[in-house]
């Protein structure tokens, strides 16, 4: 399936779930972190789930903006900053993707001594990330949950002729 010539990678609620488990297993032992930064709004999710797993407590958010729905902007603007620490150090920031790495590139420099993860990663922004789940193909799109909804769909007999 595809749009715009694109492929589509649509992701439920539980398969998000578990692959950010895993990715937080991986963040062990929680003592190292003193806190968590989401990267708003589609790091909040992700970063809920790993405070979760993590038991941490100290969740700041910094707000970002790169995109319009599928057309890519040509650079990242932080909307809203951090309070909760200085350079990142000790600090976790959490986004549910990396894509061409823009987004995380101008957050490196905010913040450089944090741990940057993502759940998903494609090809050009993985050089941005130090943790991520899952490996996509550059030219496919993710869907996310939060952006979908569960519809009827036609028995494949049905659709025919
Ligand atoms: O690596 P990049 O090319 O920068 O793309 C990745 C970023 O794009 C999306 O956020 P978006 O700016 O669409 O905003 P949202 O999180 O508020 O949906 C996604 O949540 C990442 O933050
Ligand atoms: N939902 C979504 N947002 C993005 N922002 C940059 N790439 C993507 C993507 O593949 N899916
Ligand atoms: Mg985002």
């Amino acid at each position: 399936m595809s749009v715009e010539g694109k492929k589509e990678f649509f992701v439920s609620w539980e398969e998000l779930h578990r692959a950010t488990r895993e990715l937080a297993r991986r963040q062990l032992p929680a003592e190292q972190w003193r806190g968590i930064v989401a990267v708003s709004r589609g790091g909040l999710v992700p970063a809920a789930i790993i405070a979760r797993e993590l038991n941490i407590r100290v969740v700041d958010s910094i707000c970002v903006s790169s995109y319009d729905h599928q057309s890519q902007r040509d650079s990242a603007i932080i909307l809203k900053d951090v309070s909760a620490c200085e350079d990142g150090e000790g600090f976790l920031v959490i986004d549910d993707l990396v894509d061409t790495g823009n987004t995380l590139r101008l957050l490196r420099q905010r913040l450089p001594k944090a741990k940057f993860i993502t759940v998903y990663g494609k090809p050009a922004g993985l050089e941005l990330v130090d943790d991520y789940e899952a490996k996509l193909e550059q030219t496919t799109w993710i869907h996310f949950p939060w952006d979908m909804h569960l519809h009827y769909v036609d028995p494949l007999a049905g659709q025919q002729g």
